[in-house]
């Protein structure tokens, strides 16, 4: 069978319990493994009765025996425990130290008791080993014996029911049924003799005791017979647990797994002289016994191999299956710690069960939440893509974000089910609040991203449809520039405001936010008309002159104008003002509103007529251009004030007055060039009397050419030195003054005309002061009326229309020399 009896001292002489060797014995014997399914057997008897060689020959075990040759003396000191060979179940068997015995003496005998109540409290079956001829004397060596064990039975609160068997050694020729009965009858006065608690007064003998009697030969004596009884004896304990066997009815037994502590334990208890309370020590048997197997499944999880590869795994990304595999391991460690616990005390068990997992859970719940943390951003990734794909299908963006959630809780909640564990219920709705919050964010951000790019989309749009239009209505400023800018406006900002609308339509944005957005763009386009009005009121002046130039410097079919001398140059500058005031009205203030106001007429009646002629008519005091406000104009909405008309004004008639006076010395120039010819008999004389000349120089073009450098060079001359102009004051001075110029002025000429032959000639016709060019060149120089609005600084106009004044009235006197010059060139 291959088994041993490995007898070990369990308590020493001394009373030392061997913990050590209790534990190296039930490994040796795998008693763990049993659960309930063992017995323990104990004997106990005067010393050298034998008892050690009847448990040597019914179990195989090898208890030492005493020699028989050298006499009584004792050999079994304390506890031995050894197991049955070959008997099923497993069986232990414990040798208790003799009693009676001569070496402890009467004293000892509190020895002997406690070592009475450990074999009861542990036991399963006792032996009670006696000589035949004790049977019935008043002295027998076992009657204190049984006195001991049915006192210390009483200190057992509930006690188990063991089995007593009395085994009779060197029994007689006297027949069993006759011994039985007397030994049964001593037995039972032992019991009624013992003093008893009163719980148990009245308590049989039966309800704490089976009490089996057999007998052997002597085996000194007759020891082929004492062997072959001893085998039929033997076969008693072979599945003595199973009912109907030696110990078929016992009661409260400890798992074998417990067994060891559970001896040590009762055994401490017996040393210290308390009471043995058995159920209350069961109950502690099992509450140690559960912790233990507890910890031990609780560390072997943490070293189990499955779950540290996949804890580690969990850190580093998603795990499929998570749920099952965590599942399993717990249920692996739950159902060994179920095997190992389930024989001890119901209650302790499941509370321990409890215990451990609820530690193994806190354990692995750390991995739980990384993969609760994997999932919700895994759903919420899945949103984003979802929502990035769809809205590129063209999806409406609330129902897109709508479907989008719902897919991804969805998924998340199946990703939950995957990860969750049978074993706790753990929740996982603050996760999915918190997921959803997320979504939500980058929903809002993505919409409030989608509408940004809208409104910047219909703001691009209006600027395209307004800013350039609206500029050209300027350019061509009259009555109903601002009718048609309303109009453009109305039309422009009507249709976008209804694609806005159908984009939107796919928000369902809330009421308010729409109106808002409306609201904006609609400010939005009005500050495009209004930006681009404020543009072009800063360059007021340079479109006032720019409408001058062209009705002044053009004839009615746009012509340029040739001043011959019939031109009404009154009549055409009236008329160019008019234009140039017309602009300045038009740009004065936005009429966005379609309010109506007198800034038209009060410039008219104002400016129009003359500023000399105003300036001596009106006085200052009710001068209407002398405020800072239009009248039925809000400020927000001047552009350029009344006092800035007026100063604008002066400046712009400043600027323009040397090109008027540039075309009435045109007209003089052109009509006394017609003057300037000789009477037609004159020029016949003069073809007569020089024809042989005229002959000569035709024969010669050299001449013809050299006298006609000479004519240029000299009327150049005339030009330049002002010669009729010098001998106005004087011939003296006027010579004087010429012989200081000569040089210079021929100098110069020579330089211009060596310049000009490189160049182009300008138009005669037109002056290049008139140019538009011109205009522009000289108004971007002055400051802009955007940059000083609401108000221009009067002294700094005033300045500048003085220094620019200066300049043109030096033009304007040397005008008519001017345009002589260029007309000559
Ligand atoms: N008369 C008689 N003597 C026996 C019998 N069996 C054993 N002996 C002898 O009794 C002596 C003591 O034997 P043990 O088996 O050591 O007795 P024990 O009760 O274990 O002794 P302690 O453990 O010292 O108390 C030995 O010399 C045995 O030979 C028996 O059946 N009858």
């Amino acid at each position: 069978m291959g088994e041993e009896c490995c007898s070990t001292q369990l308590i020493d002489g001394d009373g030392e319990f061997n913990a050590l060797g209790m534990e190296r014995f039930m490994k040796a014997v795998r008693l763990a493994e049993c659960g309930l399914s063992y017995a323990v057997v104990s004997i106990m008897g005067p010393q050298s009765s034998g008892k050690s060689t009847l448990l040597n020959h019914l179990f195989c075990t090898d208890f030492r025996e005493m020699d028989a040759f050298r006499g009584r003396s004792q050999t079994t000191k304390g506890i031995w425990i050894g197991r049955c060979v070959g008997i099923d179940p497993c069986t232990i068997v414990m040798d208790l130290e003799g009693t009676d015995g001569r070496e402890r003496g009467e004293d000892d005998t509190a020895f002997e008791k406690q070592t009475a109540l450990f074999a009861l409290a542990v036991s399963d079956i006792v032996l009670i080993n006696m000589w035949c001829h004790d049977i019935g004397r008043e002295q027998a060596a076992n009657k204190p014996l049984l006195k001991t064990v049915f006192q210390v039975m009483m200190r057992l609160f509930s006690p188990r029911k063991t089995t007593l068997l009395f085994v009779i050694r060197d029994k007689t020729k006297t027949p069993l049924e006759h011994l039985e009965p007397v030994l049964r009858e001593d037995i039972q006065k032992i019991w009624d003799a013992v003093p008893k608690p009163k719980a148990h007064e009245d308590t049989l003998l039966s309800e704490f005791f089976n009490v089996e009697v057999t007998a052997l030969p002597s085996y000194e004596e007759k020891e082929e017979q004492f062997k072959e009884q001893a085998a039929q004896l033997r076969q008693r304990f072979v599945h003595s647990i199973a009912p109907g066997g030696l110990a078929g009815d016992r009661r409260g037994v400890v798992p074998a797994s417990g067994f060891s502590f559970s001896a040590e334990q009762i055994w401490k208890v017996i040393r210290e002289n308390k009471d043995l309370d058995l159920p209350a020590h069961k109950v502690m048997v099992a509450t140690v016994r559960c912790e233990e197997i507890a910890n031990e499944k609780f560390d072997h999880l943490t070293s189990d191999e499955g779950w540290l590869a996949l804890e580690k795994t969990v850190q580093s990304g998603h795990v499929s299956g998570f749920g099952r595999k965590l599942g399993s391991i717990l249920d692996a460690y739950m159902s060994e710690y179920d095997g190992e616990a389930v024989y001890f005390d119901e209650g302790v068990r499941t509370a321990k069960r409890q215990q451990l997992e609820s530690r193994l859970l806190q354990l692995v719940h750390p991995a739980f939440q990384a993969m609760l943390g994997h999932i919700r951003t895994k759903a919420l990734d899945k949103f984003k893509n979802d929502l990035e794909q769809s809205l590129k299908t063209g999806k409406g963006f609330a129902a897109s974000v709508h479907d989008c959630i719902q897919s991804s809780l969805l998924e998340f909640d199946q990703e939950c089910a995957d990860v969750a564990i049978r074993q706790a219920n753990w929740d996982t709705f603050k996760v999915r609040e918190n997921l959803h919050h997320d979504i939500e964010v980058h929903a809002a951000s993505i919409r409030s991203v989608k509408l940004s790019e809208l409104t910047t989309h219909y703001e691009t749009q209006l600027t395209a449809a307004l800013a350039e239009p609206v500029a050209s209505l300027f350019d061509a400023a009259g009555q109903d520039t601002w009718a048609s800018i309303r109009k453009l406006y109305k039309r422009e900002m009507e249709n976008v405001l209804s694609e806005l609308s159908t984009s939107l339509s796919g928000f369902e944005l809330q009421v308010g936010k729409f109106d808002t957005m409306v609201a904006n763009l609609k400010e939005y386009g009005r500050n495009v008309v209004e930006k681009k009005a404020r543009d072009e009121a800063g360059k007021a002046l340079m479109h006032m002159k720019d409408r001058f130039s062209t009705v002044f410097s053009h004839d009615k079919d746009s012509m340029p104008r040739v001043w011959t001398g019939k031109e009404d140059i009154r009549k055409i500058t009236k008329e160019a003002r008019a234009a140039a005031l017309k602009f300045l009205s038009v740009i004065a203030a936005i009429r966005l509103d379609d309010k109506p106001d007198r800034i038209g007429d009060i410039l008219n009646t104002t400016l129009a007529d003359g500023p000399k002629t105003q300036e001596r008519s009106i006085a200052a005091s009710t001068d209407p251009l002398a405020s800072s406000t239009w009248e039925e104009v809000p400020p927000k909405n001047t552009l350029i004030t009344p006092v800035q008309c007026k100063s604008l004004w002066r400046q712009f008639k400043t600027e323009t007055e040397f090109a008027i006076t540039q075309a009435i010395s045109a007209q003089e120039a052109h009509k006394r060039s017609n003057g300037m010819l000789p009477p037609p008999w004159a020029i016949v004389t003069i073809a007569i009397l020089g024809f042989n000349e005229f002959m000569m120089l035709l024969r010669n073009p050299l001449y013809l050419l050299v006298l006609f450098v000479i004519f240029l060079l000299s009327r150049a001359l005339w030009v330049q030195l002002d010669i009729s102009g010098e001998f106005r004051n004087g011939t003296l001075s006027g010579l004087l003054s010429l012989s200081s110029k000569f040089l210079p002025t021929t100098m110069r000429l020579l330089k211009r005309l060596a310049d000009e032959g490189q160049g182009h000639n300008q138009p005669q016709q037109t002056s290049p002061l008139l140019n538009s060019q011109s205009f522009r060149s000289q108004s971007q120089r002055q400051p802009s009326f955007s940059d000083s609005q609401p108000g221009i600084s009067s002294s700094s106009s005033a300045g500048l229309s003085s220094e620019i004044g200066t300049e043109y009235s030096t033009q304007i006197h040397n005008g008519e020399t001017d345009t002589e010059a260029s007309r000559t060139s």
